[in-house]
């Protein structure tokens, strides 16, 4: 939109939120569209950024079949409104496509490992088919596309109860509740901010590169080496609980971004302490937000009818 561009924002809602993006309602490159992309849209575009699924574990994990519907159906529909009105598609695909990782750190031409029938399958297998259909469309109707395998991604905005493990410590630190790491807190994670991915999602879009690209930060960490940081950043004296450990919980991950280095001239430049601590202000407001504006409704007054007795 800063850039000229009109603006179409597509969304049911299921884990967005129109606080989101209320700063920009009015604004005459902007229009938001109510809708489930698993139903068909009609509409005048040239480029398609389809990050439609929710992408927190809890949330895809809540309603499976909708996450697979919304990955198969919804990508469908997607590439065709693409493939209608002649418009280059990028699908957010994810690191899980490459599953519980046997490779270390992982690239491109890595095939995944990938449990089909267990409980992430519903994202995983649903991001992997949607790639599939990409590329079915580009070889068969000659569609434009991107895919980015998008790595852990936090930043302001993420709804209180995304369930993620950003969100999840920030909130519990400020809280001073305990920060709740599943398993040994062994496993380890690589976090880029949402700024980085936005600019690679934009530079992916406009580049000559259709085949699969890693956007991520390559900084690992161990799980429990997060919790510390942030019970750091935020100056809490919260206890770390070891909780049982998720199901077929990924135990290693970190993008090799050489590809996103070499052919997009890209790569993350928000240092991980500099982007948790803008995490943790959103929260902190969020949290006083939540405070000051709770609804507590009133309670009526009893209405009481005149001039009539019941009989029962
Ligand atoms: O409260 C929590 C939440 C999570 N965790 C752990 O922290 C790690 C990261 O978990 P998250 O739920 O944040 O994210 P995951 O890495 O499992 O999945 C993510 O992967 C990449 C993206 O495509 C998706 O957004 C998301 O599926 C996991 O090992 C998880 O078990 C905790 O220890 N405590």
């Amino acid at each position: 939109m800063m850039d000229g561009h009109e603006v179409t924002v597509v969304d049911n809602f299921f884990t967005g939120r129109k606080r989101n993006v209320e700063h920009w309602i009015g604004h005459e490159n902007f229009e938001l569209i109510n809708h489930d992309v698993v139903e068909p849209l009609y509409i005048e575009v040239d480029q398609i950024y389809h990050l439609a699924s929710p992408a927190s574990p809890p949330n895809y994990m809540y309603n499976p079949i909708k996450t697979l519907k919304t990955n198969t159906i919804g990508t469908l529909n997607m590439l065709g409104l693409a493939k209608r009105v002649g418009a280059r598609l990028l699908l957010a695909s994810t690191s899980e496509v490459y599953g519980d990782p046997e490779v270390h750190p992982q690239s491109e031409d890595y095939w995944g490992h990938v449990n089909p029938i267990g409980p992430r399958a519903c994202y995983d297998e649903g991001k992997r088919v949607a790639e599939t259909m990409c590329y079915a469309y580009m070889k068969q109707e000659g569609v434009e596309v991107r895919v980015a395998r998008i790595f852990n991604t936090f930043g302001p905005r993420m709804h209180m109860n995304d369930g993620r493990v950003v969100s999840n410590f920030i909130l519990q630190a400020l809280q001073g509740e305990p920060l709740t790491v599943y398993g040994s807190g062994s496993q380890t994670r690589a976090f880029q901010y949402v700024s980085d991915l936005v600019n690679g999602l934009v530079a992916l879009m406009n580049s000559n590169v259709s085949s699969p690209v890693n956007l991520g930060n390559p900084e690992e960490h161990t799980i429990l080496e997060f919790a510390q940081l942030i019970k750091n950043l935020v100056g809490s004296r919260s206890e770390i609980q070891f909780l049982s450990e998720a199901q077929d919980d990924p135990q290693k991950r970190k993008p090799d971004i050489k590809k996103a280095k070499l052919m997009l001239g890209w790569e993350p430049v928000v240092p991980l302490e500099e982007g948790l601590n803008k995490a943790i202000h959103y929260f902190r407001k969020e949290l006083e937000y939540q405070a000051n504006n709770q609804y507590i409704p009133k309670p009526k007054p009893a209405r009481i009818k005149k001039g009539r007795t019941r009989h029962n």
